[in-house]
């Protein structure tokens, strides 16, 4: 587990400010409505549906996918691979340990939050694809691999899609993310992430600095986030300025279902337009506290030699790898 540190530090980038001192958010629930998007018949429907998660991502931030393609099986699969490879003893995970800034392999706690400078109630394993060397555990695991690549390249598919409906509202074309996205490049680096947050005891007592995640933006372009039914906690609290902050609202998990964010990567993308929207990850309410919530979250992070910079030019450029970097630095000790 690592230390805390300080809240009131000044970083380098504007959204790390914003960032450690999130204040000023009323604490009551919201009712901010998280818009669904129905991705049928995705090709013939591609101008309707831009139009559609266009108004989501420049109004709210967040908003809910259905019928996007992904079958309930896929991600029932890797699901049930997520929770055999938290079962293994710590001893087995350690075998696998979270690279340096690479998001890849296995951490337990050791996420702290600029917003609360304690560190998240989970533990995760993240899969990015060119630094998996050694990180897979196949002596225990024989089929988790497998089920694990199915889940990120087709969750990598449906980014793509999505994202190219943004580059089209930006007058981009249609496929400048996925190029910018590219798998078969040794700077891929976007990232699945199997999620575990741990069940607690019933007798614990927390401070109200403890999350099962902190407050925070996402560093990615696009974050895509499969929770499970009767698993909930994720809560949202749409615009990013810390002034604009209005109140929580928590997001309904629904198996199958796809809750998206904009990060932060593709808010300065467009120039400001597509909104990055803080969320978080609440501790479970008595009735919950000894069970775990499980929840998978795949980041669509440019590849690390791609330039982000939008047409307005309205931030200075910078490349997708430094821009991480600095996220990754002011959340791992
Ligand atoms: O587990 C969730 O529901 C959200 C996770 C999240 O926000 C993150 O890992 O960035
Ligand atoms: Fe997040």
């Amino acid at each position: 587990m690592k230390t805390k540190h300080s809240q009131n530090q000044s970083y380098d980038l504007q959204e790390l400010n914003f960032e450690s001192n999130l204040k000023n958010v009323k604490e009551d629930v919201g009712q901010v409505k998280v818009p669904i998007i129905d991705l049928y018949n995705f090709e013939q429907r591609f101008k309707e549906i831009s139009e559609d998660l266009w108004q989501a991502a420049t109004q709210v931030g967040f908003f809910q996918l259905t019928r996007h393609g992904i079958a309930l099986d896929t991600i029932n699969t890797a699901f049930d691979a997520s929770k055999s490879f938290f079962s293994l003893n710590k001893t087995q995970k350690s075998q696998y340990p979270l690279k340096n800034g690479l998001n890849a392999g296995w951490e337990y706690m050791e996420q702290v939050r600029p917003s609360t400078g304690s560190a998240d109630q989970k533990e995760s394993y993240q899969i990015t694809l060119p630094h998996m060397q050694d990180l897979w555990p196949n002596t225990e695991l024989t089929q988790f691999k497998q089920d694990v690549l199915t889940m990120e390249h087709q969750a990598w598919s449906l980014g793509m899609k999505v994202l190219s409906c943004f580059a089209y509202k930006l007058g981009f074309q249609r496929d400048f993310f996925t190029q910018a996205h590219n798998k078969d490049k040794a700077d891929y680096q976007s990232t699945l992430r199997l999620l575990h947050y741990l069940p607690q005891d019933k007798d614990t007592q927390f401070d109200k600095n403890t999350w099962r995640a902190g407050a925070h933006t996402d560093f990615d372009c696009l974050t895509m986030v499969f929770q499970k039914q009767g698993q909930g906690g994720l809560q949202v609290c749409p615009g990013k300025n810390a002034d604009q902050h209005q109140s929580w609202t928590e997001v309904d998990a629904i198996d199958g279902v796809i809750t998206c964010n904009i990060g932060d990567m593709l808010m300065r993308w467009s120039d400001d337009k597509l909104k990055s929207t803080f969320h978080r990850v609440r501790m479970p309410k008595p009735e919950e506290i000894t069970q775990a919530r499980y929840s998978m979250a795949f980041f669509c992070q440019a590849n690390k030699n791609v330039i982000i910079q939008g047409s307005e030019k309205s931030y200075k450029p910078i490349s997708a790898e430094d821009y991480l970097n600095m996220r990754i630095a002011a959340n791992f000790a």
